[in-house]
């Protein structure tokens, strides 16, 4: 049986099921926090770069209002958007996103990508090549990101879609440890390699575009907008047999849904190795 949380290492608990609302769209996100929430969800995957934060907060908020849950039974995760990853945009994109969010705090605030845009180029820069690209090291970053969590604006910090080798660099360069590493996590990119690094290194792995990956030993972030998904993605209590896992295994193709090859040239891009 699957574990309900999964303990980070600043003695934080993330509920192992989260709700992810990447293109949760207008009109259907405000509902599916609040089935969610009925549905016994606590942890939700969210954006800025999704645009949907104002929207998941008036559901958010309607739920702690009418008393079926409180703040602190939540567990809200957000990310940095690319374009902001000089040290002092860091703070001032959290407090937007606390303030779309209606929120005083989030649990977690993630680096959403290693790389980084120029802050005058679109939020996709898809096509523009290096012009577009900012150079700032995401250990600068990072320095904004601590900075958030001494300000009490986030109760957790991490990073997502970093690679091994940028992992290590951050660890030897951080004065607060990151909590977890989200990335891609599904049966044709199984990750095993990286989920046992972060594991050595008590950093919790997040899957996304999980759909059909669990006991892992990883949190998972199914998103859905429709009742009764929502509902049948938090029904998780069972174990699979040893010939699931050889296939589940055997699906393994190091292909990845969300690989972002447009930016295979930045400097800080992550998939250019193993893992
Ligand atoms: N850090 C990062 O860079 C990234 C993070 N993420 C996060 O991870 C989350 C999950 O990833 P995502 O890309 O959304 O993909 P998912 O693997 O969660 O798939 C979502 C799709 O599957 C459908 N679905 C959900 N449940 C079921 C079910 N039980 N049966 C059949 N279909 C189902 C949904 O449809 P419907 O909604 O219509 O029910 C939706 O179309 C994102 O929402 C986001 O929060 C995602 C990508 C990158
Ligand atoms: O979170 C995300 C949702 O998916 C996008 C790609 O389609 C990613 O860029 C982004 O990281």
């Amino acid at each position: 049986m699957m574990s309900k949380v999964l303990k980070l290492n600043n003695g934080r608990e993330l509920p192992v099921v989260g709700l992810g609302t990447y293109k949760s769209g207008p009109g259907e996100v405000k509902k599916a926090i609040k089935d969610a929430i009925d549905a016994g969800y606590r942890h939700f995957d969210c954006a800025w770069f999704y645009g949907n934060e104002a929207e998941v907060g008036i559901g958010l908020r309607a739920k702690i209002d009418e008393g079926k849950v409180k703040r602190q039974d939540l567990f809200i995760t957000s990310k940095l958007w690319n374009n902001f990853h000089a040290k002092d945009q860091v703070v001032p994109m959290l407090k937007e996103t606390l303030n779309n969010l209606k929120l005083d705090y989030v649990d977690l605030y993630l680096i959403h990508w290693p790389f980084g845009f120029k802050e005058t180029a679109s939020l996709w820069p898809v096509g523009k090549g290096a012009a577009a690209y900012s150079d700032v090291d995401y250990l600068e970053t990072w320095q904004g990101m601590e900075e958030c969590v001494n300000l009490g604006l986030a109760k957790s910090i991490g990073i997502s879609n970093f690679n091994a080798e940028q992992i290590e660099r951050l660890l030897k360069n951080c004065k607060i440890k990151p909590v977890c590493n989200q990335v891609e996590v599904n049966p044709n990119l199984n990750q095993k390699k990286l989920i046992e690094f972060c594991k050595q290194r008590d950093i919790v792995v997040v899957g996304y575009c999980p759909l059909a990956a669990i006991s892992l030993g990883i949190s998972v972030i199914p998103k859905s907008v429709t009742k009764s998904r929502i509902i049948e993605n938090i029904d998780i209590d069972f174990t699979l047999d040893p010939e699931d896992v050889a296939y589940l295994d055997s699906c393994n193709k190091n292909q990845r849904v969300c690989p972002l090859a447009e930016f295979k040239n930045h400097k800080y891009y992550s998939f250019n190795t193993e893992y």
